[in-house]
């Protein structure tokens, strides 16, 4: 099991990350998600010892890591970081670079372990072909198989899919948090990816300003978010007085989600002027204006510039 206890954490003067404790145990993921410059890389290069931590420790199994000072290679054998920056080699080939991570005691092993982390990241048909020569999406996906290469217990991954095409990510997803639950790997992801964090992750610890704004299960963060920072990584979700939607007359604001807001045939309280319509596949966020403010809610066709519709909330 990691421990992770980080009283403070600062480059210089400026504190970066401040009172984040949690546990991981083996075969758990942990997606780590919250704005730009949070804190959340600094958190994975902690954790895998490429920063010195003063104030706080982290263990692994009890045994407390020792970081970047006491040790000559920075990083821990049993635990692999997939950077944003990865680091593979340009003038090899992907099967180079991923058996560069293997024993190379046994030949045939390696040839098979090859094909079998080749087939993880759907790189098979790139087998021969020079890295420098592959596209971004690519790379990305020789450094998580590399990663893998070596069984470690703990994957760390700083936003492991950003360079993958839509197309290719929900799949290529599936593939590799699959194979690390059933090989029981632990994995934290550092990630900006709210349906990620939402589909894979067995918790999520979002972070604002380096401190903890929320922590628990998907369902949990996602059902009770109450602030416009923690509704934002769920999309164009709205922060309203709630006495639009109840009886109560206070002006306390409640997020609303695009898909709790409904037309109604009935005239209500609460009514928009609309300003635009996005076609989003399978239905329309409708974009109107409220109070002098803007309010999104989900539609099953476009609605034209300028009419006014009643909006009803429903949970
Ligand atoms: N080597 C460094 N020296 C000084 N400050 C740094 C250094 N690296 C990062 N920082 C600062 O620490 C803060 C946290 O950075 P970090 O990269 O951990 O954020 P992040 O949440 O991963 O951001 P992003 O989502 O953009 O990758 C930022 O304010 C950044 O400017």
């Amino acid at each position: 099991m990691l421990s992770v206890e980080i009283d403070s954490f600062s480059y210089t003067d400026k504190t970066i990350l401040k009172d984040i404790y949690f546990t991981l145990k083996p075969g758990e993921h942990l997606s780590v998600i919250g704005e730009s410059g949070c804190g959340k890389s600094t958190l994975l290069h902690l954790i895998y010892g490429l920063l010195h931590l003063d104030n706080g420790s982290i263990y692994y199994n009890d045994e407390k890591l020792l970081g970047p000072t006491k040790t000559l290679i920075p990083g821990e054998p049993f635990m692999k970081l997939v950077a944003q920056e990865f680091n593979i080699m340009p003038f090899t080939t992907v099967s180079e670079n991923l058996g560069s991570h293997l024993t190379g005691l046994n030949e045939k092993k390696d040839a098979e372990r090859i094909d079998e982390l080749l087939e993880v990241v759907e790189m098979e048909p790139f087998k021969g072909t020079l890295v420098k020569n592959l596209s971004g999406g690519q790379k990305q996906r020789v450094a998580l198989a590399k990663a893998l290469a070596n069984k470690p217990e703990i994957l760390l991954l700083d936003e492991p899919f950003s360079n993958i095409d839509t197309f290719r990510k929900n799949k290529l997803q599936r593939k590799i948090f699959g194979y690390l639950k059933r090989n029981n790997i632990s994995c934290i992801t550092a990630t900006h990816d709210s349906e990620e964090a939402l589909a894979f992750s067995t918790e999520i610890l979002m972070l604002n300003k380096g401190q903890v704004e929320m922590t628990g299960t998907p369902e949990f963060i996602y059902n009770n978010v109450e602030t416009a920072y923690q509704a934002g990584f769920f999309g164009e979700a709205n922060l309203l007085p709630k006495h639009l939607f109840n009886e109560s007359a206070s002006s306390e604001k409640t997020v609303v989600f695009p898909h709790q807001l409904r037309v109604s045939s009935q005239p209500t309280n609460f009514q928009i002027r609309v300003e635009k319509s996005y076609f989003k596949g399978d239905h329309y966020l409708i974009e109107g204006v409220w109070n002098n403010q803007i309010v999104y809610f989900k539609h099953n066709s476009s609605i034209a510039f300028g009419a006014v519709v009643n909006l009803s909330y429903h949970l």
